[in-house]
Parts: C-alpha cells; structure tokens; sequence
C-alpha cells in the first residue's frame, strides 16, 4: 500500500511569497547548468584531482528533482557548487532561464540545506524560526514576521512541537526545521543534501512528499536521496544521476529505464529503478555500455573554456546580499547569543564552579603565603598556578563548544543570514563579561586567600594581566576549534603551552637562557604574564617581606628580582606584549572563521 501525507490541511497561501521582489521571473523557470567541473588538491601528492568533470543539466520549477549516485560519486559536491558553496577550482556556467546568474542573484534565490542538521540548540523550534525570520526578511513588519512563522509551523508540521527546544527534537522534526528556516526568504531554488538521510522510512516520505509540495508550487527543488525505495521514487519527478562525477542520465524518473536499455542495459522487472540506477552507475569505467552512454550524456557539451565558474564575473548591485544591515544583524547575533547563554547557563555555571573549585584549593594549599620571605618561591608557584588554571579554564570553554557553533555559523553565514564581520564582534562582545566574571572570582579569592599585598593598584595590575591572558587563551581555544576537531586541539593547545611555559622564565630564567633561547622567550606570552604578575606582586617598591627566621635572603625584595633575573622588565613591557599576543590571536581568529566559511 502507498504512503500518503494529508497535505489538505497545508493552507495554499502560507507558501506564497512574502518577498515577491526576490525573483521577477515567470512563475514556471529552470536552473540549468553547463560544462561545470570542479577539482580538489589532493593533499598528499599536491596533485589536483577532477571531482565534477563537465557536467551539464537542467532543473525544472514545479517539479522535485532527485539527485542519485553511489557513494563519492559527487552529489554533494554537485549542490556545494550549484549553490555557490564552493567556489575556488570551480569552471563552468550556472543559469536561470538561460541568462547567467549574477552571484548576488544566485545568493538570493538559491538556498542550499547541508545534510548535517544544524539548529541552536538552545533555541526552541519557534524561536529558532523567529531568529530566521529576523535576520532573512528585514524589511517585514513585525507581524508579517509573526505570520511567516506560524505557517510555516503550519506547513513543517511542527506545531506541536513548536515550544520543544531543538536538541530535543526528533531528527525528521530536526531535517523539517532545518528546511524551514531556509524556507522563511520564499527561495526559489532549493538545494537538499539527504535531507531523508537518518529517517525512518515513514518519517523519510513525509520530508520528500512535504519537499515535493513546495517544488509544486513553482520553486526548483533539487535534493540528493541516498538509496530511495520505490514508494519515495514515486514522488520524484526528475532524476539527475552521476557516476564518478559524470552524469549518466538527466531527465524523467519514468524514462530513466528506457534510456538505459537503448544502451543494454536493461533494468530487471523486480527491481526498484533507483538501485538499477546505483548499480549501473557502480559499473567500472571500462564497461563499454557506461562508457557509451556517458559519452552520450555529454555529446551537448559546449565548446567552451572558462577560467572560473562563470556566475563570478556577472555582477548585478541590485541584489543587497544580507537583508540587514551590519548593526542590526550585530544587535540580533547579541541577542541571540545573550538569550542562549541565559538559557543555557549550565557552561557558564560550571566555568564559575570549576574556578571556584580551583581558587578555593589553591587558598588552602597556599594560605598566607603572600607576605611570608620563607616561602617566596611558594608564593611565586601560586602566581604560576593561577595562570595555568585561567588558561586551561577559558581554552577547553571555548575548544569544547565552538566546533559545534561553527557549524551553525558556516551553514547560516553561507545562507546570507549575516556577516562574518557582525557574528565576529557579537561573539567578541559576549565572550568578554564570560571571561571577566569567570576569571574575577579565581582572582579574588587566590589573591585575598594567599595574602597578596593589599593595594588596590597592585590588586589591579595583577587582575589586568589575569584577563589579558585568559582573553588570549580563550582566543587561542576559538582560533584551534575553528582550525581542527577538539581531539587535536587539545593536543596543540599542550604543544603550544609546554614551550611557552618552558621559555616563561620561571623554569628557565632568562640570564641562563642561551643566545638560541633568548628570542623564544620573548615570544613567549606566559612569559609576559608570568612577569606581568610579579612584576605587580613584588615590583614597585614593594616593602621588604617578612622573616620568620634569624635571616631570610629574599626578604628583600630586589634580591629575589634580581635573582630571577627580572629587574629589567616594567609592567608596560608586559603588558605591551599581552596587548601584541592578544591582537595577532584575534586576527588569526577571523582569518581561520572565514577560511572555515570559505573552504566548507
Ligand atoms: N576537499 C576534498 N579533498 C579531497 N577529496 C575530496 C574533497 N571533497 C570531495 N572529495 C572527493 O570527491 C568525491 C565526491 O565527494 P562527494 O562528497 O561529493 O560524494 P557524494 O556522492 O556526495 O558521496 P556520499 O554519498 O558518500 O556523501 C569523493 O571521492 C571525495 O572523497
């Protein structure tokens, strides 16, 4: 028996168009592509390899075009291009109707749904759609925002779990919501990789019959299914199918047995077209039949060379590419940003706990120690300590969170939710109070705790450069999650701290440093904090400390300085070369966030 999904409840007009200037074309259009080939840098010969080679085609409005092919057979690449994913070793053209499309064009009417869902996850499933309205239609009013998203509530099916947070979800209610929050700008081209991937058979018809409902309604859908039964087949109007990133057939889902059999290739009675599909596609390169019939496929091909994927070079300014401006999308990101980490206060707890944690043990081991000449070198560990404890608290806050969050980011900034430049400051501005509230109550309470002396001007020199270096090293955690997988940036992150503790100073001080070592240690921003934090402590004509014993050597103070070969470095110097530390690892942030954005 068929599966059908009662589509009679979708209202009619909940899909039409808020935004009728995104595309002035006629109602009925076709994407079409031509000679599009796309090649990677394989990373172990330096040698480029073809992913895409030569492929041409055309999709239809109105009708839901399958993409198929086994596994590496290029599909996703196929949408990362058709969308503007990938844009670098790309050639080729990409039109509407057969005009070329402009990429500010191409970036407002083509959306393009990765297979790997990614929602807020602190976010409910309304909410999530509200932001999305925010950001895609600026210039709505209030309540056209409202009514866009309670229809498509409506149309994804998701009111009843409109209130449920997206981390809770089911993962058919996760692929709807993914979707739709595409669907809120109306895009007239959309572009799904798997969006059935993950599902369940019922759950998997519902998506295509739900995403074959909206191509009906004049947009071109296009979607990659990885293996579709026979029932799913039905809704599939169009198949687009590749073999080792050529096409080998492009055309109606019914006429796809009949083409492949002028080629002997004949589909058993039995059998569900899609997998005869597969298998003819899984053929090896020399079978004479695949040959043939490829070589057919691509007998419309163009005699044409181009040097880069053709859109690139059509500009047309009438196409505004974000539908805010940097401000409001800035003011939006913060909200955003500022209502998850209210929601979603556990990270944020259990950074204040764990300093808390710390502090506390490090008061006890350490109490009294600040005034005390005996136990100078004591005192000096407890400074070292604290430093070590800011760094590996702000690093693993943001190395453990930000892989996922920049999935969220690349999938959004790609989309034209905002810019790189608004979601870097939001991220800036919020990231801030975390850090000083966090690294606040360590100080506090270590500084008071081990009798640090209580001046106000040293208790804020000393509170500076905590911050500072607690901004660096959360800015080091950001710049290796946005590089690397958390496995690994763990690792480097000890690879960058053994070395930078080793030239700090305290373990080897500089008048012993070699004529090799020296240079390392002035690059050595632990270095810059180690003396920043003694230099606040011990420095500034700081009166002897006391002796418990007939004679203590370093009870003067200059002793102790000299000894640890410090008296030639002031605190600005320190703070010169936080300031310098902090500025290269914020710009090394951006560079890594927009190469992330460029090379996913
Ligand atoms: N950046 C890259 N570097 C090297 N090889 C790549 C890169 N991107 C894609 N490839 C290769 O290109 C081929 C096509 O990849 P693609 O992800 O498009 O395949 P696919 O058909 O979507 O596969 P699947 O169904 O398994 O997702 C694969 O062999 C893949 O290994």
């Amino acid at each position: 028996m068929a599966l059908s999904v009662d589509t009679s409840a979708i209202p009619m007009e909940a899909l039409e168009p808020l935004q009728t200037e995104i595309f002035s074309g006629p109602r009925e259009f076709e994407l079409s592509f031509r000679n599009v080939s796309y090649c990677v840098k394989q990373k172990h010969d330096r040698t480029h390899s073809a992913i895409l080679k030569n492929l041409s085609g055309s999709f239809q409005s109105g009708r839901l075009v399958g993409i198929l092919g086994p596994s590496g057979a290029g599909k996703s690449s196929l949408l990362n291009v058709l969308s503007g994913f990938k844009k670098t070793n790309v050639t080729g053209q990409l039109m509407v109707d057969g005009q070329l499309l402009s990429e500010r064009r191409s970036r407002k009417l083509v959306s393009y749904t990765r297979q790997e869902v990614t929602l807020w996850q602190c976010l409910t499933v309304e909410e999530s759609l509200r932001y999305a309205a925010e950001f895609k239609l600026g210039h709505c009013t209030h309540e056209q925002k409202q009514t866009k998203v309670l229809e498509l509530l409506d149309i994804l099916g998701l009111q009843r779990c409109a209130d449920t947070l997206t981390a809770d979800i089911s993962g058919g209610q996760a692929k709807r919501l993914s979707i739709g929050l595409e669907l809120v700008s109306d895009p007239k081209v959309m572009l799904l990789d798997e969006p059935t991937s993950g599902l369940d058979s019922v759950a998997a018809y519902q998506v295509l019959a739900y995403v074959r409902e909206l191509a009906a309604r004049g947009r071109v859908i296009a979607c990659v299914i990885h293996q579709p039964n026979s029932q799913q087949m039905q809704l599939i109007d169009d198949l687009f199918v590749l073999a080792k990133g050529r096409r080998i057939y492009n055309g109606p889902t019914n006429e796809m047995v009949t083409r492949f059999a002028s080629f002997e290739l004949h589909c058993p009675v039995s059998y569900n077209p899609a997998d005869y599909a597969l298998e003819v596609a899984s053929l090896e390169q020399e079978d004479e039949r695949l040959e043939r019939l490829m070589m057919e496929e691509e007998k419309d091909i163009f005699d044409y060379k181009p040097t880069r994927l053709a859109t690139e070079k059509c500009v047309d300014e009438s196409y505004q590419r974000y539908s805010l401006t940097t401000f409001q999308q800035l003011q939006l990101l913060l909200h955003r940003t500022a209502m998850c980490v209210v929601k979603d206060s556990y990270q944020f707890k259990a950074r204040i706990g764990i300093n808390l944690a710390i502090a506390s043990l490090l008061s006890l081991a350490f109490y009294s120690t600040g005034n005390n000449a005996d136990r100078i070198w004591a005192n000096t560990a407890v400074l070292i300590i604290s430093l070590y404890a800011i760094f590996f608290t702000s690093l693993f806050s943001a190395v453990l969170v930000y892989p996922r969050e920049s999935a969220c980011l690349v999938q959004e900034s790609k989309n034209n939710w905002y810019s790189l430049k608004a979601y870097y400051w939001a991220k800036i501005i919020v990231e801030l109070p975390t850090l000083f509230c966090s690294s606040l109550v360590f100080v506090v309470i270590v500084y008071f705790f081990t009798s640090q002396p209580l001046e106000w001007f040293r208790f804020g020199m000393f509170t500076l450069v905590c911050l500072l270096f607690g901004w660096i090293s959360q800015m080091l955690g950001l710049l290796l999650g946005s590089l690397m997988p958390i496995q690994i940036s763990l690792f480097i992150a000890l690879l960058v701290l053994v070395p930078a503790s080793l030239f700090s100073g305290y373990f080897v001080p500089l008048r012993d440093a070699g004529p090799f070592l020296r240079p390392l240690m002035y690059v050595s921003f632990v270095r810059y904090a180690f003396e920043g934090v003694l230099n606040s402590i011990y420095s500034y004509d700081r009166p002897n400390l006391e002796c418990p014993e007939v004679f203590c050597y370093f009870g003067k103070l200059k002793h102790f300085l000299s000894f640890i070969s410090m008296p030639e470095l002031a605190y600005g110097y320190d703070l010169l070369g936080l300031c310098a530390w902090t500025v290269v690892l914020m710009a090394a942030v951006y560079l890594s966030l927009q190469r992330r954005i460029k090379i996913l």
